[in-house]
């Protein structure tokens, strides 16, 4: 029996979680869960955002399912007891280095879409982000320069290990598609973007069936927009990523659509929307569920050997959204929880 480590997190964390596991429970799979605290509720509970007792969970977890952190209540906490910290310590602790962010355009969300219909269609892409290291890992900190002028600091940086290695997954994936990798970087520029440049082409000789090409992220941000059907698999680092994924996000209807899978190289994972917490709309009914919902299917797939369960459900939230079901991001009027039901009710 597989265990399942629950962290619902923060705002609509706790929200769209409940609809995933209503989603899990109508399987009847063989699966036990051990729900933890982490994010805001961690810190004002255990006085931490990632509780020693939530990683032991984690670590103990065949898979992990997570809502949202985020809590503004907690903003003006030192950086170390933020709740975003506890997302970032949960990818560092557990290796998960490879965050696999598909976007598709569900059938009758292109009202819902930022793009003409048309365009919207052709969006069936998957962002491959690098999650351990760049600038969100690096080093950090504020300082006070002899002219007194106070100064932030991030070290942006990457080896060649990290890079191979998430290029690989970027190949393996890209090779299991349409065979295009676009490799995201900005290398007119950055130095680290130099350095994963030459070593994204160096995997590229190893996969000789894939065709590879590069692109500066100003212009990805762009073509997302203008033609967003000539990306495949896009691989790139971690801050690129984050950005590119909200992008992709409205050009298939809502940030409430799309989930993630965040991998080890070993099989364990943890799954969540890509969205945070939503603290403009927590606790009013209004959040979107599929996200979570299809970071279970993820879930089910890529660390479970569920795949037939996980097509099920994919499967649910389509022919749902077909038949009309929409929260208010996606121009409706259902709640959180109807959205759920919608969904059981085609399983
Ligand atoms: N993995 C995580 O836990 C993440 C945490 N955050 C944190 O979440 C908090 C809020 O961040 P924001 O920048 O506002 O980003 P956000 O993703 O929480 O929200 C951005 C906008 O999208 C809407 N939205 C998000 N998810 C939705 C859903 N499922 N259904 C309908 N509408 C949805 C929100 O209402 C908001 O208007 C911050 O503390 C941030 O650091 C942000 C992103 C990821
Ligand atoms: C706390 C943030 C780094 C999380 C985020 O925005 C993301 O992973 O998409
Ligand atoms: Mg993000």
């Amino acid at each position: 029996m597989a265990l399942i480590a629950l962290l619902p997190g923060d705002g609509i964390g706790p929200e769209v979680i409940t609809q995933a596991r209503r989603v899990l429970d109508a399987l009847d799979l063989d699966l036990t869960y051990e729900e933890v605290p982490v994010g805001g509720v961690a810190y004002h509970t255990l006085g931490h955002p990632l509780p020693e007792s939530t990683l032991d969970v984690a670590r103990r977890a065949d898979a992990l399912l997570f809502g949202a952190v985020g809590d503004p209540t907690c903003d003006n906490l030192e950086r170390s007891l933020r709740p975003e910290q506890a997302i970032l310590g949960l990818r560092k602790h557990l290796g998960l280095f490879s965050n696999l962010r598909p976007a598709t355009l569900f059938e009758g969300l292109e009202d819902a879409s930022a793009l003409k219909p048309e365009v919207a269609r052709q969006i069936d892409l998957v962002i491959v982000r690098e999650l351990n290291g760049d600038v969100y890992f690096g080093e950090k900190g504020r300082r006070v320069r002899p002219d007194g002028a106070r100064e932030g600091y991030d070290i942006m940086s990457y080896d060649e290990h990290e890079v191979r290695r998430i290029a690989r997954v970027g190949f393996e994936t890209a090779r299991k598609r349409r065979g295009q990798l676009c490799s995201v970087d900005k290398a007119n520029v950055l130095e680290t973007s130099q350095l994963w440049r030459d070593v994204v082409i160096e995997v590229a000789a190893d996969y000789p069936d894939v065709t590879l090409s590069h692109m500066y992220v100003d212009n990805a941000a762009m073509q997302l927009v203008r033609n967003p059907g000539q990306f495949d698999v896009i691989v790139t680092g971690n801050l690129f990523g984050d950005i590119l994924s909200d992008q992709a996000s409205m050009c298939a209807g809502s940030i409430g659509m799309l989930p993630s899978a965040s991998l080890d190289d070993a099989g364990k994972g943890l799954y969540e929307p890509i969205h945070g917490s939503a603290p403009d709309i927590a606790g009013q009914g209004k959040a979107n569920p599929c996200a979570a919902i299809l970071s279970a299917a993820l879930m089910l797939r890529h660390s479970l050997g569920q795949a037939a369960a996980a097509d099920r459900i994919e499967a649910a939230v389509a022919r749902a959204i077909r038949d009309g079901a929409r929260t208010a991001d996606l121009g409706g009027t259902m709640t959180t929880s109807a959205m759920g039901d919608a969904v059981l009710g085609v399983l």
